[in-house]
């Protein structure tokens, strides 16, 4: 597994104001599009393309198309589906799957409520989408799941993590093809498994549950 901290002024311009307590929840989505968009760019570096040959008003001359099978996108119910939108402005010829995890408060256990994707992802790179990598406990379930089912290359982009989750996500997924986008890595996960300094819970705050 690989880790790519974007460490960009803009990023963490965006990153501070999302987790300040005063953002509310429209400013929270707004924000949250704007960051993955600069987070996909880095994230999409090795995205595969074919040469192609174009025709310009003034002459042909080689260009470049993303490849087939095209990229699919998944974002992680409910806060990934906050990132899907500005992940797709970059990708917009991408397929989108869906995969609804849910953590237990308690135990910290990930359970999945929801697949909808193809079965066979064989050579397919892919593209999974989720705020927030805390104990590691969803990730790793959600990109094992597609491993499983034949993804060739997967990237995982994230706004925070916690170095906790880093280490799960290094030792469960080693070896494997599979690398972690984030805007920063934070200081810990307190006792709640909350990451600290974090953001909060980012599907409350995104979809004005919380409180
Ligand atoms: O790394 P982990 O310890 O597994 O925790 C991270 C997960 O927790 C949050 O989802 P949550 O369970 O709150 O679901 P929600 O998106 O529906 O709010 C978050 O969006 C991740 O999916
Ligand atoms: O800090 C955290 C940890 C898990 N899920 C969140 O939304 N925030
Ligand atoms: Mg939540």
């Amino acid at each position: 597994m690989r880790l790519h901290v974007v460490d960009h002024p803009l990023v963490a311009h965006k990153l501070s104001t999302l987790r300040d307590e005063r953002t509310d929840s429209p400013t929270f989505r707004r924000l949250t599009d704007e960051l993955v968009t600069l987070l996909a760019y880095e994230a999409t570096r090795d995205v595969r393309t074919d040469a192609v040959e174009i025709t310009t008003p003034v002459a042909v001359t080689q260009g470049t198309r993303l490849s087939y099978p095209r990229p699919l996108v998944v974002p992680i119910l409910r806060a990934g589906l906050g990132m899907l939108d500005g992940m797709t402005r970059l990708l917009p010829t991408a397929e989108v799957g869906f995969l609804g995890m849910v953590r237990n408060e308690e135990t910290l256990e990930a359970s999945t409520y929801a697949t909808r994707m193809p079965d066979d992802l064989s050579g397919r790179q892919v593209y999974v989408l989720d705020p927030m990598l805390a104990t590691g406990g969803t990730l790793v379930a959600a990109i094992r799941m597609l491993l499983d089912r034949g993804a060739t290359d997967v990237t995982a982009v994230v706004l925070l993590a916690a170095p906790e989750g880093v280490a799960v996500m290094e030792r469960e997924l080693a070896g494997q093809p599979v690398t972690v986008v984030t805007a920063a890595v934070d200081e810990r996960l307190n006792e709640n498994g909350y990451i600290v300094p974090g953001l909060g819970d980012a599907g409350d705050r995104l979809y004005g549950t919380a409180g």
